[in-house]
């Protein structure tokens, strides 16, 4: 029996940067658009795996399952094609199931809209979902940054688990702990990076308040093509090892929408981080300062959400108001004024490193951009999410902000495409395998 997993993109609105020091914490929002892999399997003389993604150009990778010199579980492609994100996952979750019996598994993977740019597409839908179709493979197709390798790495682990473990439940949080421990090992190794993994946390978990996991407890892996240790170390890793991240369930307040603004498809994650770090190496204590300054606008941010949602638990009416207030531009409330405040102090900072690292954080353009959209009724503030660089801006708004009419007024949004998402709390969840058939 077929089964179909789904897990969401993210947007870190605080945090970046910071989030790669155990020590600070991260706001990550999921976001409406998810990944999809729907798996069934069978009994086998030998090991196979073969991912469909039917929306790129028939994209399909096809591994066998071999053992190499050390004992340890190797996939194959047949026909030397690459994805490392669907390679290390295999790799991963059959070490640490250690299947003793011949498995041949299918695996159909569909993204939602929201990670890619949707130009020289053709949409096919069936009354539960709607997908587009590229002539394209997924390497070539620009990517609006929701994290589509964590989505991917994330439900392909599931769906590869719920075929070897006996009592795999996604309620569990021993299978959630499962399931996210081992997608992180094997994005960090496709990656060829540990980042802080807040984006396979977010995948896993929803929305939630981030902090990393110690780096070393991936670093210190053994080497899987010569040691015969990689098995066991894994499972140890995996299942008896506490990673002492945190991911705690939030939600933005009600009456609020983040709305994510595509803008560029330029700047590289892992150039920016390395200017950045760079920068922090050589700027002991100012850079010390200036992250802690950052830290101090990301907590005021994140208690003036938390106030906003203790109010309106406790005095619907009056919270009612001070939502509608946002569209005056005059707000005096505490609460909104924390979360402005906040983010302005973020951003000032990471305009200091822009300036000292020559890492193109928050840029010229993207600052007036963001000065000018928080302008607009009804947006409360704006960040630019992630890394930074020109690739996007995130706002934060009324529910019934009309930002797509904004857009369409304001000539300083003519080059931004906003995307179509919504935030979500749910993070990895089951789905109906029906729910992909008749696609047209
Ligand atoms: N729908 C998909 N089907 C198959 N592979 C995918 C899909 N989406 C993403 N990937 C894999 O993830 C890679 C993109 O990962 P990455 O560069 O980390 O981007 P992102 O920031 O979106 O995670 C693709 O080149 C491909 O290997
Ligand atoms: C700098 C960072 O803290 C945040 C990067 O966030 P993005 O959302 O920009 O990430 P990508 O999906 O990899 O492009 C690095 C990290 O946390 O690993």
């Amino acid at each position: 029996m077929a089964k179909a997993f789904s897990a969401p993109g993210k947007a870190l609105l605080a945090g970046g940067y910071l989030v790669l020091d155990p020590k600070y914490k991260a706001y990550v929002v999921a976001l409406s658009s998810r990944m999809h892999a729907v798996v069934e399997h069978a009994p086998s003389n030998e090991s196979r795996v073969t991912v469909e993604s039917s929306q790129f150009n028939n994209d399909r990778w096809s591994y066998k399952i071999e053992k190499n010199g050390a004992g340890n579980f190797i996939p194959v492609e047949a026909n030397n094609l690459q994805n490392p994100f669907i390679e290390k996952t295999i790799l991963n979750v059959f070490n640490y199931s250690q299947p003793e019996n011949g498995i041949d598994i299918k695996i159909s993977i569909y993204s939602d809209a929201g990670y890619h740019s949707q130009a020289n597409s053709v949409v096919k839908k069936n009354q539960y979902n709607s997908f587009n179709f590229y002539k394209e493979t997924v390497a070539n197709v620009p990517k609006t940054g929701l994290g589509s390798s964590a989505g991917l790495v994330t439900v392909v682990t599931s769906a590869l688990l719920s075929c070897f473990l006996q009592n795999f439940d996604l309620k569990s949080t021993e299978t959630q702990t499962c399931i996210h421990n081992l997608a992180q090992v094997s994005h960090c190794q496709a990656q060829g990076k540990v980042g802080s993994g807040f984006d396979v946390a977010a995948a896993t978990f929803g929305s939630i308040l981030y902090q990393r996991f110690d780096p070393a407890l991936i670093n210190d892996l053994p080497d899987v093509s010569s040691s015969a240790e990689y098995k066991e170390t894994l499972n140890k890793l995996v299942s008896k090892t506490s990673w002492k991240f945190s991911a705690e369930k939030i939600n933005l307040p009600k009456g609020l929408k983040v709305v994510i603004g595509d803008v560029n498809n330029g700047s590289e994650t892992t150039k920016l981080v390395a200017e950045v770090k760079e920068w922090r190496a050589h700027n002991g204590s100012r850079a010390k300062d200036v992250y802690n300054c950052i830290d101090e606008g990301n907590m005021r941010f994140i208690q003036g959400l938390e106030q906003l949602n203790e109010l309106a638990e406790k005095d619907p009416e009056s919270y009612t108001n001070v939502i509608k207030s946002i569209d005056t531009k005059r707000t005096v409330n505490p609460a909104l004024l924390n979360i402005i405040t906040g983010v302005f102090q973020a951003r000032g900072n990471f305009r200091i490193i822009t300036q000292e690292s020559g890492a193109q954080v928050e840029p010229m353009a993207q600052k007036t951009l963001l000065d000018s959209a928080t302008e607009l009724p009804g947006v409360l503030t704006g960040m630019i999410p992630g890394a930074g660089g020109y690739d996007a801006i995130a706002l934060i708004t009324t529910a019934d902000c009309p930002i797509h009419e904004l857009a369409k007024e304001n000539d300083f949004l003519a080059n931004v495409t906003f995307l179509d998402l919504k935030q979500e709390s749910a993070g990895l969840q089951e789905e109906d395998q029906a729910h992909y058939t008749n696609l047209n």
